[in-house]
């Protein structure tokens, strides 16, 4: 070929590539109302992860993605996952993993799109100005129970292949998904899945994309860091019953005040963890990093102003972002068998848990943790003298992600957020946890990205949580452009 020729010829794919991206483009666009309805069908169910009595809402989640995917003419699979065991020894079937692959093509890359359809617990009663479960349109912001995290996201990657399918065009790569049931609770039995299954579904894999995080801001970003988590269980079991205050008051050494009491040594008022070993592990913030944090566009007043508190732990930047990114903290959640309902009930609780988790970041270790926070409450507990017994478990242990944002696959990131959004992303990291990313990155060896569609100010997790229909439609939008900028990485440079 004429050496003349190739810019010539790479300007000719490059205008045909930005004509096809703005038919799909405008495919999505007009095909919003019926996305808006697939989210409200799968909003509807209350795919519950933590709460047992939901499991048969759960399975039919998992039916209802196969199903979608199955119409589009998939390989599909309902992957068995076994059981899961609950702290009462019995056992209950896990939510099957769906598995799925569009195109088989070898000269073509492979991505892997991973995502989950399990929620947190919500009710109306919890100060939801809607009902969680009923999809509300309010201002252009869509608000119910895993819109965010993660079922919209999930069902824009669907969409997204969708449209090359409605408009007959081929997809740029083959895509093959991976979506669970049991992400909002440490993942139970994907690990196992996924080692099975490293030499089969994952063999031709190249790369893994996971979309289930939020922005830091309005700007568009590209994640490059999950913390882990350890989630612990606290048992305090004391007299055989629960008893009355005023006739056994004074008399017994009560298990809340025991678990209280331990519970206030984790952590002091100003947020530094008190367990020997914990911050000891920490890898510490290198200059690059205090950099990076320095130079990303990040309101603190608007920060504050968003989560109602009067005053933060922090009060700059920097600070701030390491402390919600990448140094561990303690949060407790809630505690078992205590008195909690409105009313002035008298009881002496006989056995409360208490139910706390410390997120994880490099270069903590799980196992480690398990230990040192076993062992400390133990000897913290030893110090009461208390006749009651404790128990603590771990029952997640999560390790903390980390990628190369040098990979190519950030570069392709970089320049379908240009395409979307005409805007140079934020490369952040996320404070929560994606149990099992570390896990691909472990046992498949393959390049994760993280490309968050949900808004900085989503509430995940918590009461209204919503999506906008610009985050899901652009969203929808920027993984048809994401596809494409995959298919033009070098397979001989990576
Ligand atoms: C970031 C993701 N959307 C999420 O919210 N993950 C949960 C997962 C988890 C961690 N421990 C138990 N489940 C989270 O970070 O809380």
């Amino acid at each position: 070929m004429n050496l003349q020729t190739v810019p010539f010829i790479l300007l000719v794919i490059s205008c045909g590539q930005a004509s096809q991206y703005t038919e799909l483009a405008q495919y999505v666009d007009d095909h919003q109302e019926e996305h808006v309805e697939a989210l409200r069908e799968w909003v509807a169910i209350e795919s519950d992860s933590s709460n047992i009595l939901r499991r048969p809402d759960l399975h039919r989640m998992m039916e209802l993605v196969a199903e979608k995917l199955r119409l589009m003419g998939g390989t599909v699979q309902l992957v068995d996952i076994g059981e899961q065991e609950l702290p009462s020894g019995q056992t209950i079937a896990l939510p099957k993993v769906v598995t799925a692959q569009f195109g088989s093509d070898p000269s073509k890359h492979t991505v892997c799109v991973y995502g989950h359809v399990d929620v947190q617990p919500a009710k109306l009663e919890d100060g939801w100005a809607t009902n969680p479960y009923n999809l509300t349109d309010i201002n252009g912001n869509l608000y119910g129970r895993g819109t965010s995290d993660n079922k919209a996201p999930v069902l824009a990657w669907i969409h997204a292949v969708q449209a090359y399918q409605a408009l007959s065009m081929d997809l740029p790569v083959n895509v093959k998904f991976l979506i669970e049931g049991m992400e909002e609770t440490g993942s139970n039995g994907l690990d196992a899945m996924i080692l099975a299954q490293r030499d089969t579904f994952f063999s031709d894999v190249d790369y893994i994309v996971i979309s289930d995080c939020g922005w830091l801001s309005r700007r568009p970003a590209l994640t490059y860091g999950t913390r882990g988590n350890c989630y612990f269980f606290a048992e305090v079991e004391g007299p055989k019953q629960d008893l009355h205050s005023g006739v056994y008051g004074g008399t017994v050494i009560e298990p809340m005040t025991d678990l209280i009491g331990i519970l206030d040594t984790l952590i002091s008022p100003s947020g530094k963890i008190l367990i020997p070993g914990i911050r000891e592990a920490v890898a510490p913030l290198s200059d690059e990093e205090w950099r990076m944090y320095q130079d990303i566009e990040f309101d603190v007043d608007n920060y504050k102003n968003k989560t109602g508190v009067s005053h933060l732990m922090y009060n700059n930047k920097v600070d701030l972002l390491a402390h919600r990114w990448r140094y561990p903290t303690v949060s407790i959640h809630g505690i078992e068998g205590a008195f909690s309902d409105s009313g002035t009930k008298t009881v002496i609780p006989a056995k409360v848990t208490a139910k706390f988790s410390i997120r994880q970041v490099p270069d903590m270790d799980p196992a480690a943790v398990k230990k040192q926070v076993t062992d400390y409450l133990q000897s913290v507990f030893a110090k009461r003298k208390s006749p009651n017994t404790l128990k603590v478990t771990m029952v997640i242990g999560a390790k903390p992600w980390l990628a190369d944002t040098k990979h190519p696959l950030y570069e392709a990131g970089k320049a379908a957020i240009k395409r979307v959004f005409n805007v140079d992303p934020d490369l952040i990291r996320e404070g929560g946890t994606i149990p099992i990313a570390r896990t691909f990155q472990d046992v498949t060896g393959k390049s994760i990205i993280m490309m968050p569609i949900g808004g900085f100010d989503d509430g995940m997790h918590s009461q209204n949580e919503k999506m906008s229909r610009y985050n899901y439609i652009e969203g929808t939008k920027l993984f048809i452009a994401y596809l494409n900028e995959v298919a033009q990485i070098n397979k001989t440079s990576v």
